[in-house]
């Protein structure tokens, strides 16, 4: 599906996110822009997690528009998702590797699924990835010879298999300890700087001093923008 250059990566539009029958958040309006970093707080509870199923239709979108990457969520079928999914780099708290399969054997069964068939090429980008998340020396490692930081680091390589248009990280450092949550955080501003968009939920506020941007404040069942120079304030 072709995206015109000045079409929001995420745009929704009076958009409900429900869990089955329970409003969670109501009317949201937002976009995210080519490129941006966002970060996404708020108390535990208050929906993020939800918001960002809601983004890669993983939760069904009962009122409103989602218009995510050239798709309209809000009507899209399931036999489209996983092409959704495909322009998306999908990253959790608790990595979500195959345990049972080597680094190089994760990233493989990822290009596979999406349709590659050229063995030289498949190398070549596993090189690749795994080098851009400094993870060069560990194809044949499994994922209990790994540091969290260096599983984290797995998963967001094979995020960026297929050159995903943004990255949404739930949680995404906090199985970590501080050290290598901000080693993390560094990683994902890197790609951005490269011009991946990123959305980040996070409780970790001390990341916005640390790499500032744009801040979504999720409360009460809605959300909004908040000046990041205030949070900064607060946590000093
Ligand atoms: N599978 C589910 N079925 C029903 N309700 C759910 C489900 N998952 C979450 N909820 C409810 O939806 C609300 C929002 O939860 P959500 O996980 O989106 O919040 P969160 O901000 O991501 O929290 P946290 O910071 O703890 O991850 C909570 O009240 C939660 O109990």
């Amino acid at each position: 599906m072709l995206m015109q250059d000045d079409m929001p990566v995420v745009s929704l539009r009076d958009t409900d996110v429900y869990q089955e029958n329970r409003l969670i958040i109501k009317h949201l309006n937002f976009d995210i822009h080519r490129g941006e970093f966002v970060y996404l707080i708020g108390k535990t509870g208050s929906g993020k997690t939800s918001l960002l199923k809601t983004i890669y239709a993983d939760l069904e979108v009962q009122q409103g528009e989602v218009n995510v990457v050239g798709f309209q969520v809000h009507q899209i079928k399931s036999k489209e998702v996983p092409y959704l999914r495909r322009k998306l780099g999908i990253i959790f708290q608790d990595f979500e590797l195959f345990t049972d399969r080597s680094v190089e054997e994760n990233l493989k069964f990822v290009l596979k699924a999406t349709g590659w068939k050229d063995k030289s090429l498949i190398q070549e980008r596993i090189n690749y990835v795994l080098e851009q998340v400094g993870l060069q020396n560990t194809q044949k490692k499994f994922p209990h010879q790994l540091s969290g930081g260096e599983q984290q680091r797995v998963a967001i390589a094979r995020a960026l298999l297929n050159r995903p248009e943004i990255i949404l990280a739930d949680e995404p450092t906090g199985n970590l300890d501080p050290t290598v949550g901000k080693e993390i955080l560094h990683l994902f501003a890197e790609i951005n700087r490269k011009g991946t968009a990123v959305l980040m939920a996070t409780h970790q506020h001390n990341f916005i001093k640390e790499f500032p941007s744009r801040v979504i404040y999720c409360e009460n069942g809605s959300i909004k923008d908040i000046n990041k120079k205030r949070i900064i304030e607060k946590i000093q």
